[in-house]
Protein backbone atom coordinates (compact mmCIF):
# COMPACT_ATOMS: atom_id res chain seq x y z
CA UNK A 1 0.00 0.00 0.00
CA UNK A 2 1.09 3.44 -0.71
CA UNK A 3 1.31 5.98 1.95
CA UNK A 4 1.26 9.70 3.01
CA UNK A 5 4.13 10.46 4.91
CA UNK A 6 4.77 13.49 7.16
CA UNK A 7 8.16 13.84 7.93
CA UNK A 8 9.43 15.29 11.65
CA UNK A 9 10.79 14.96 14.86
CA UNK A 10 6.87 15.42 16.41
CA UNK A 11 8.66 16.09 19.69
CA UNK A 12 5.30 16.70 22.27
CA UNK A 13 3.76 16.12 18.95
CA UNK A 14 1.78 19.61 19.94
CA UNK A 15 -0.57 21.87 17.82
CA UNK A 16 1.17 22.06 14.91
CA UNK A 17 2.16 18.63 14.72
CA UNK A 18 -1.20 17.87 15.46
CA UNK A 19 -2.75 19.62 12.23
CA UNK A 20 -0.13 17.88 10.38
CA UNK A 21 -1.62 14.49 11.44
CA UNK A 22 -5.09 15.21 10.60
CA UNK A 23 -4.14 16.54 7.26
CA UNK A 24 -2.12 13.09 6.55
CA UNK A 25 -5.31 11.69 7.81
CA UNK A 26 -7.66 13.26 5.25
CA UNK A 27 -5.02 13.07 2.43
CA UNK A 28 -5.26 9.29 2.77
CA UNK A 29 -8.48 8.86 2.94
CA UNK A 30 -8.93 10.92 -0.50
CA UNK A 31 -5.75 8.75 -2.31
CA UNK A 32 -6.57 5.45 -0.37
CA UNK A 33 -3.12 5.76 1.14
CA UNK A 34 -1.48 4.19 4.43
CA UNK A 35 -1.31 7.66 6.70
CA UNK A 36 2.26 7.68 8.19
CA UNK A 37 4.96 9.31 10.00
CA UNK A 38 8.93 8.73 9.34
CA UNK A 39 10.60 10.02 12.46
CA UNK A 40 14.15 9.62 13.74
CA UNK A 41 15.41 8.02 16.33
CA UNK A 42 17.68 9.12 17.66
CA UNK A 43 16.81 12.90 17.22
CA UNK A 44 19.24 14.06 14.91
CA UNK A 45 20.24 16.66 17.25
CA UNK A 46 21.46 13.68 19.45
CA UNK A 47 23.33 12.25 17.40
CA UNK A 48 25.38 15.30 16.44
CA UNK A 49 25.83 16.43 19.92
CA UNK A 50 24.93 13.59 21.96
CA UNK A 51 27.04 15.37 24.79
CA UNK A 52 24.44 17.87 24.95
CA UNK A 53 21.72 17.22 27.80
CA UNK A 54 18.50 16.19 27.88
CA UNK A 55 15.72 17.86 25.68
CA UNK A 56 13.22 15.87 24.31
CA UNK A 57 9.75 16.48 25.88
CA UNK A 58 8.93 13.01 25.53
CA UNK A 59 10.73 9.72 25.14
CA UNK A 60 10.37 7.95 21.65
CA UNK A 61 8.21 4.90 23.13
CA UNK A 62 5.85 8.03 24.28
CA UNK A 63 6.00 9.96 20.79
CA UNK A 64 4.79 6.66 18.71
CA UNK A 65 1.93 5.82 21.42
CA UNK A 66 0.84 9.19 20.90
CA UNK A 67 0.90 9.21 16.80
CA UNK A 68 -0.55 5.80 16.72
CA UNK A 69 -3.60 7.12 19.14
CA UNK A 70 -4.22 9.68 16.24
CA UNK A 71 -4.54 7.01 13.99
CA UNK A 72 -1.31 7.36 11.99
CA UNK A 73 1.71 4.69 11.53
CA UNK A 74 4.71 5.47 12.90
CA UNK A 75 7.97 4.40 11.22
CA UNK A 76 11.25 4.78 13.30
CA UNK A 77 13.83 5.46 11.05
CA UNK A 78 17.71 4.69 12.65
CA UNK A 79 19.83 7.77 12.82
CA UNK A 80 23.07 7.35 11.97
CA UNK A 81 26.59 8.05 10.18
CA UNK A 82 25.11 6.47 7.13
CA UNK A 83 21.84 7.64 6.90
CA UNK A 84 23.03 10.98 7.80
CA UNK A 85 25.30 10.94 4.54
CA UNK A 86 22.53 10.28 2.35
CA UNK A 87 22.33 12.92 -0.20
CA UNK A 88 18.61 14.74 -0.86
CA UNK A 89 18.27 12.72 -3.92
CA UNK A 90 19.08 9.53 -2.32
CA UNK A 91 16.47 10.05 1.12
CA UNK A 92 13.63 11.09 -1.87
CA UNK A 93 15.19 7.56 -3.81
CA UNK A 94 16.12 5.18 -1.17
CA UNK A 95 14.20 5.89 2.18
CA UNK A 96 10.97 7.87 0.48
CA UNK A 97 10.22 6.03 -2.87
CA UNK A 98 12.09 2.32 -2.27
CA UNK A 99 11.54 1.95 1.52
CA UNK A 100 8.17 3.87 2.14
CA UNK A 101 6.50 3.70 -1.32
CA UNK A 102 5.52 7.73 -0.50
CA UNK A 103 2.02 8.85 -2.96
CA UNK A 104 2.44 11.76 -0.64
CA UNK A 105 5.07 13.81 1.20
CA UNK A 106 3.80 16.80 4.21
CA UNK A 107 6.79 19.05 5.43
CA UNK A 108 6.99 22.26 7.03
CA UNK A 109 8.50 25.38 5.20
CA UNK A 110 11.98 25.18 6.39
CA UNK A 111 12.32 21.78 6.08
CA UNK A 112 16.03 20.79 5.83
CA UNK A 113 17.26 17.40 4.63
CA UNK A 114 19.96 15.26 3.40
CA UNK A 115 23.85 15.62 4.34
CA UNK A 116 24.82 18.69 5.82
CA UNK A 117 21.25 19.65 5.49
CA UNK A 118 21.75 20.72 1.48
CA UNK A 119 18.21 19.65 0.42
CA UNK A 120 15.61 22.31 1.59
CA UNK A 121 11.61 22.55 -0.21
CA UNK A 122 13.06 23.25 -3.41
CA UNK A 123 14.67 20.21 -3.86
CA UNK A 124 12.31 17.69 -2.24
CA UNK A 125 9.67 18.61 -5.04
CA UNK A 126 12.35 18.69 -7.90
CA UNK A 127 13.23 14.98 -6.52
CA UNK A 128 9.98 13.96 -5.45
CA UNK A 129 8.33 14.56 -8.61
CA UNK A 130 11.01 11.79 -10.29
CA UNK A 131 9.05 9.03 -8.57
CA UNK A 132 5.54 10.67 -8.56
CA UNK A 133 5.21 11.41 -4.95
CA UNK A 134 3.76 14.58 -4.54
CA UNK A 135 5.01 17.42 -1.98
CA UNK A 136 2.73 18.69 0.40
CA UNK A 137 4.07 21.83 2.44
CA UNK A 138 1.98 22.59 5.80
CA UNK A 139 1.19 25.92 7.18
CA UNK A 140 2.24 26.75 10.32
CA UNK A 141 0.18 26.86 13.42
CA UNK A 142 -0.03 29.89 15.62
CA UNK A 143 -1.35 30.55 19.12
CA UNK A 144 -0.99 34.50 20.30
CA UNK A 145 0.56 35.68 17.67
CA UNK A 146 3.73 33.37 17.56
CA UNK A 147 4.41 29.86 15.86
CA UNK A 148 3.76 26.65 17.93
CA UNK A 149 7.09 24.75 17.91
CA UNK A 150 8.63 22.01 19.88
CA UNK A 151 11.22 24.53 21.58
CA UNK A 152 8.62 26.86 22.63
CA UNK A 153 6.88 24.21 23.94
CA UNK A 154 10.14 23.46 26.22
CA UNK A 155 10.26 26.55 26.83
CA UNK A 156 7.31 26.91 28.52
CA UNK A 157 7.41 23.73 30.39
CA UNK A 158 11.23 24.13 31.57
CA UNK A 159 10.02 27.82 33.04
CA UNK A 160 7.26 25.81 34.87
CA UNK A 161 4.24 27.55 32.39
CA UNK A 162 2.25 24.59 32.80
CA UNK A 163 -0.75 26.47 31.51
CA UNK A 164 0.74 27.39 28.48
CA UNK A 165 2.54 24.20 28.03
CA UNK A 166 -1.38 22.78 27.88
CA UNK A 167 -2.20 25.23 25.47
CA UNK A 168 0.72 25.00 23.26
CA UNK A 169 -0.10 20.23 22.87
CA UNK A 170 -4.44 21.03 23.02
CA UNK A 171 -4.14 18.57 26.05
CA UNK A 172 -2.13 18.09 29.07
CA UNK A 173 1.56 17.24 28.87
CA UNK A 174 2.69 14.03 30.62
CA UNK A 175 5.80 12.72 31.67
CA UNK A 176 6.38 8.70 32.24
CA UNK A 177 8.45 7.09 34.89
CA UNK A 178 9.25 3.94 37.01
CA UNK A 179 8.34 4.38 41.02
CA UNK A 180 11.37 3.60 43.02
CA UNK A 181 12.82 3.61 46.50
CA UNK A 182 13.50 7.28 47.78
CA UNK A 183 15.02 7.65 51.74
CA UNK A 184 12.11 6.80 53.49
CA UNK A 185 11.51 10.29 55.05
CA UNK A 186 7.95 10.66 53.06
CA UNK A 187 6.49 8.29 55.72
CA UNK A 188 7.75 9.98 58.21
CA UNK A 189 6.73 13.13 57.38
CA UNK A 190 3.47 11.89 56.98
CA UNK A 191 3.50 12.72 53.24
CA UNK A 192 4.48 9.47 51.59
CA UNK A 193 5.81 10.06 48.00
CA UNK A 194 6.36 8.14 44.65
CA UNK A 195 9.44 8.73 43.41
CA UNK A 196 9.17 8.81 39.73
CA UNK A 197 12.48 8.18 38.63
CA UNK A 198 12.36 9.78 34.31
CA UNK A 199 14.47 8.92 31.38
CA UNK A 200 14.77 10.02 28.03
CA UNK A 201 12.19 13.64 29.17
CA UNK A 202 12.79 17.27 30.32
CA UNK A 203 11.26 18.50 33.65
CA UNK A 204 9.80 21.32 34.46
CA UNK A 205 11.21 23.93 37.18
CA UNK A 206 11.60 23.17 40.53
CA UNK A 207 8.43 23.77 42.29
CA UNK A 208 5.30 22.25 43.61
CA UNK A 209 2.72 21.13 40.53
CA UNK A 210 -0.92 20.32 40.51
CA UNK A 211 -0.47 16.72 38.37
CA UNK A 212 -2.95 13.98 37.91
CA UNK A 213 -1.21 10.53 38.39
CA UNK A 214 -1.78 7.42 36.84
CA UNK A 215 -0.81 3.82 37.50
CA UNK A 216 -2.38 0.58 35.64
CA UNK A 217 -6.01 1.83 34.86
CA UNK A 218 -6.46 4.52 37.87
CA UNK A 219 -6.00 7.71 38.20
CA UNK A 220 -5.42 9.80 41.35
CA UNK A 221 -4.93 13.79 41.96
CA UNK A 222 -1.43 14.42 43.42
CA UNK A 223 0.65 17.12 44.75
CA UNK A 224 4.05 16.82 42.81
CA UNK A 225 7.39 18.09 43.79
CA UNK A 226 10.30 18.61 41.32
CA UNK A 227 13.34 19.37 43.27
CA UNK A 228 16.77 18.79 45.01
CA UNK A 229 15.14 18.91 48.38
CA UNK A 230 17.17 21.81 49.29
CA UNK A 231 15.58 21.16 53.14
CA UNK A 232 17.33 17.87 53.13
CA UNK A 233 20.59 18.60 51.60
CA UNK A 234 19.40 17.04 48.39
CA UNK A 235 21.90 16.69 45.79
CA UNK A 236 19.66 15.19 42.86
CA UNK A 237 17.09 16.48 40.98
CA UNK A 238 13.79 14.26 41.99
CA UNK A 239 10.31 14.21 41.42
CA UNK A 240 8.50 13.04 43.76
CA UNK A 241 4.06 12.62 44.01
CA UNK A 242 1.85 12.54 46.97
CA UNK A 243 -1.18 10.93 45.88
CA UNK A 244 -4.63 12.40 47.63
CA UNK A 245 -6.43 10.80 49.68
CA UNK A 246 -4.81 7.01 49.82
CA UNK A 247 -2.37 5.90 52.99
CA UNK A 248 -1.84 2.79 51.62
CA UNK A 249 -0.98 2.62 47.96
CA UNK A 250 2.26 0.43 47.19
CA UNK A 251 3.65 1.59 44.25
CA UNK A 252 7.37 0.61 44.24
CA UNK A 253 8.57 -1.09 40.76
CA UNK A 254 5.40 0.46 39.09
CA UNK A 255 5.25 2.37 35.48
CA UNK A 256 3.43 5.60 35.69
CA UNK A 257 2.46 8.82 34.22
CA UNK A 258 2.34 11.92 35.78
CA UNK A 259 0.44 15.10 34.03
CA UNK A 260 0.84 18.44 34.77
CA UNK A 261 -1.95 20.75 34.97
CA UNK A 262 -1.16 23.77 37.39
CA UNK A 263 2.18 25.16 39.54
CA UNK A 264 1.48 25.85 42.75
CA UNK A 265 4.92 27.53 43.98
CA UNK A 266 8.41 27.33 43.54
CA UNK A 267 11.26 25.02 45.89
CA UNK A 268 12.22 26.19 48.54
CA UNK A 269 14.94 25.36 51.75
CA UNK A 270 12.96 25.37 54.92
CA UNK A 271 14.66 25.42 58.59
CA UNK A 272 12.56 22.21 59.66
CA UNK A 273 10.99 19.46 58.78
CA UNK A 274 8.20 20.73 60.98
CA UNK A 275 7.69 23.73 58.67
CA UNK A 276 7.89 21.82 55.36
CA UNK A 277 5.23 20.08 56.87
CA UNK A 278 3.00 22.73 57.65
CA UNK A 279 3.65 24.11 54.26
CA UNK A 280 3.15 21.06 52.50
CA UNK A 281 -0.51 20.65 54.18
CA UNK A 282 -1.37 24.28 52.48
CA UNK A 283 0.46 22.69 48.70
CA UNK A 284 -1.70 19.61 48.95
CA UNK A 285 -4.77 22.21 49.22
CA UNK A 286 -4.12 24.42 46.83
CA UNK A 287 -3.68 21.81 44.09
CA UNK A 288 -7.01 19.86 45.16
CA UNK A 289 -8.33 23.30 44.36
CA UNK A 290 -6.73 23.59 41.16
CA UNK A 291 -7.56 20.20 40.32
CA UNK A 292 -11.41 20.65 40.94
CA UNK A 293 -11.25 23.95 38.79
CA UNK A 294 -10.12 21.87 35.61
C1 LIG B 1 3.68 18.94 48.19
C2 LIG B 1 5.15 18.80 48.42
C3 LIG B 1 5.93 19.95 48.58
C4 LIG B 1 7.29 19.86 48.83
N1 LIG B 1 8.02 21.00 48.99
C5 LIG B 1 9.34 20.93 49.25
C6 LIG B 1 10.12 22.11 49.43
O1 LIG B 1 9.65 23.25 49.29
N2 LIG B 1 11.43 21.97 49.78
C7 LIG B 1 12.02 20.74 49.91
O2 LIG B 1 13.20 20.69 50.25
N3 LIG B 1 11.32 19.60 49.71
C8 LIG B 1 10.01 19.66 49.39
N4 LIG B 1 9.28 18.51 49.17
C9 LIG B 1 9.99 17.24 49.09
C10 LIG B 1 10.12 16.53 50.40
O3 LIG B 1 11.28 17.01 51.01
C11 LIG B 1 10.24 15.05 50.06
O4 LIG B 1 9.02 14.58 49.59
C12 LIG B 1 10.70 14.26 51.25
O5 LIG B 1 12.06 14.57 51.45
C13 LIG B 1 10.54 12.77 51.07
O6 LIG B 1 11.57 12.19 50.35
P1 LIG B 1 11.62 10.61 50.11
O7 LIG B 1 10.53 10.26 49.12
O8 LIG B 1 12.98 10.35 49.52
O9 LIG B 1 11.42 9.94 51.40
C14 LIG B 1 7.92 18.58 48.90
C15 LIG B 1 7.14 17.44 48.71
C16 LIG B 1 5.79 17.52 48.47
C17 LIG B 1 4.98 16.26 48.28
N1 LIG C 1 -0.57 8.79 49.23
C1 LIG C 1 0.56 8.25 48.71
N2 LIG C 1 1.21 8.89 47.70
C2 LIG C 1 2.35 8.38 47.19
N3 LIG C 1 2.89 7.23 47.59
C3 LIG C 1 2.27 6.53 48.58
C4 LIG C 1 1.09 7.02 49.19
N4 LIG C 1 0.71 6.14 50.15
C5 LIG C 1 1.62 5.16 50.15
N5 LIG C 1 2.56 5.35 49.20
C6 LIG C 1 3.71 4.43 49.00
O1 LIG C 1 4.77 4.93 49.78
C7 LIG C 1 5.96 5.10 49.02
C8 LIG C 1 6.69 6.35 49.42
O2 LIG C 1 6.99 6.40 50.77
P1 LIG C 1 8.20 7.27 51.29
O3 LIG C 1 8.22 7.23 52.76
O4 LIG C 1 8.15 8.63 50.64
O5 LIG C 1 9.38 6.40 50.83
P2 LIG C 1 10.50 6.54 49.70
O6 LIG C 1 11.39 7.57 50.23
O7 LIG C 1 11.10 5.17 49.61
O8 LIG C 1 9.80 6.94 48.43
C9 LIG C 1 5.47 5.19 47.57
O9 LIG C 1 6.42 4.71 46.64
C10 LIG C 1 4.21 4.34 47.57
O10 LIG C 1 4.50 3.00 47.27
Amino acid sequence: MQRAVAIGNFDGVHLGHQRVLMRTLELSEEHGLLPSVLTFEPHPVKFFKPELPEFLLVSPEKKRETIQNFGVDVVFRKFDEAFSKLSPHEFVSEVLHKELNAKVVLVGDGFRYGSKRSGDVATLKRDCSEFGIEVEITEPVELHGEIVSSSRVRKAFRAGQIKDVTELMGRPHRTLGCVEHGDGIGHQLGFPTANVRVEGAILPAPGIYATYFYEGGRAWKAATYVGERPTFNGRDMRVESFVLDEDSLELYGEDVIVEWIDWIRGDKAFESAEALVEQMKIDVENARRALSLT
